[in-house]
């Protein structure tokens, strides 16, 4: 079986009408630094309330593409839509809109040093919204208490914690303003197999509960397995191929084929 017969490719995916269920598509989108060219003419549709797991080679282009939807990184062309607007052509006033519904946990967590768990966390709020100290500290307990930390962790400073609960404190701030849509940078990296389990059950119930979308860059296979809906593969400057676990272990694309049915990925089952 070829990829292009086991996956949906994300063109497909807009023609048939699912285009008003895609929280974000990206359409066409060329990114290049100088005269390298990471990302050519990519297309990927994220649908509404799935776990979409995003893979790739090393330095093939996860991390640029994430900053590209983001808008911290420049694209040469193309268009990307987040809850269906055009963002190349919302207006400021939408811009702020459209990033308020969305949170980003990064790679490492990039929570500021100087500043306390719970100050992290209403970094966003401050940000966006005009509340008053008592109810910034009340929403604040209360994402912690989502993420599964302990009420003392507010006041600790990021060097006082541990990995896990770094991700946890990053995933707080990620979840501060109630986000539609959250882009997480490789989330399990650096945890010990059982805090890594632990973070995705947190993700997987966050999705179901709080009806979240999860955009996950990701090398880890347990979590590829365990909470993605449907998975991406970053390859050839391009999303070589998207699907489920199924299609991904049926496709015959050598990388696919290598790291979802390798020596690695056997010695896990
Ligand atoms: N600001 C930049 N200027 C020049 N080149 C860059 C810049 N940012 C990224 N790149 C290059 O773009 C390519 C893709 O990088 P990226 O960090 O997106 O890879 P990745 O797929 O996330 O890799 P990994 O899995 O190792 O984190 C790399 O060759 C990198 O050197």
């Amino acid at each position: 079986m070829t990829p292009s017969q086991s996956v949906t490719p994300a063109k497909e995916t807009a023609a048939t009408g699912e285009k008003s269920d895609n929280v974000l598509s990206v359409r066409d989108i060329t990114v290049g630094f100088g005269s390298k060219i990471i990302l050519q003419d990519l297309d990927l549709d994220v649908r509404r309330g799935e776990v979409l797991g995003f893979v790739g080679g090393s330095g093939t282009g996860k991390s640029v593409l994430m900053r590209t939807i983001l808008g911290l990184t420049p694209k040469r062309t193309g268009q990307i839509s987040v809850f269906g607007h055009d963002l190349s052509t919302a207006s400021p006033k939408e811009r702020t809109a459209i990033e308020r519904r969305w949170g980003v946990l990064f790679q490492q967590g990039a929570l500021f040093s100087s500043l306390s768990v719970k100050q992290n966390i209403q970094v966003p709020m401050r940000e966006h919204l005009k509340l008053s100290p008592q109810l910034m500290d009340e929403l604040a307990t209360l994402k912690l208490e989502l993420v599964g930390l302990p009420q003392d962790a507010a006041d600790k400073l990021p060097s006082e914690l541990s990995g896990g609960m770094i991700k946890r404190a990053s995933l707080a701030r990620a979840l501060a303003l109630d986000p539609d849509l959250v882009f997480l940078d490789e989330p399990t990296s650096g945890l010990d197999p059982i805090g890594a389990a632990a973070f995705d059950s947190l993700i997987a119930n966050l999705s179901s509960t709080l009806g979240l979308t999860v955009y996950m860059v990701t090398h880890d296979l347990d979590s590829l397995h365990s909470i993605c809906d449907r998975i991406a593969v970053l390859g050839k400057k391009r999303v070589l191929a998207i699907g489920t676990m199924d299609d991904m272990m049926k496709n015959d694309d050598p990388w696919i084929k290598s790291y979802f049915r390798g020596e690695r990925a056997l010695r896990r089952v």
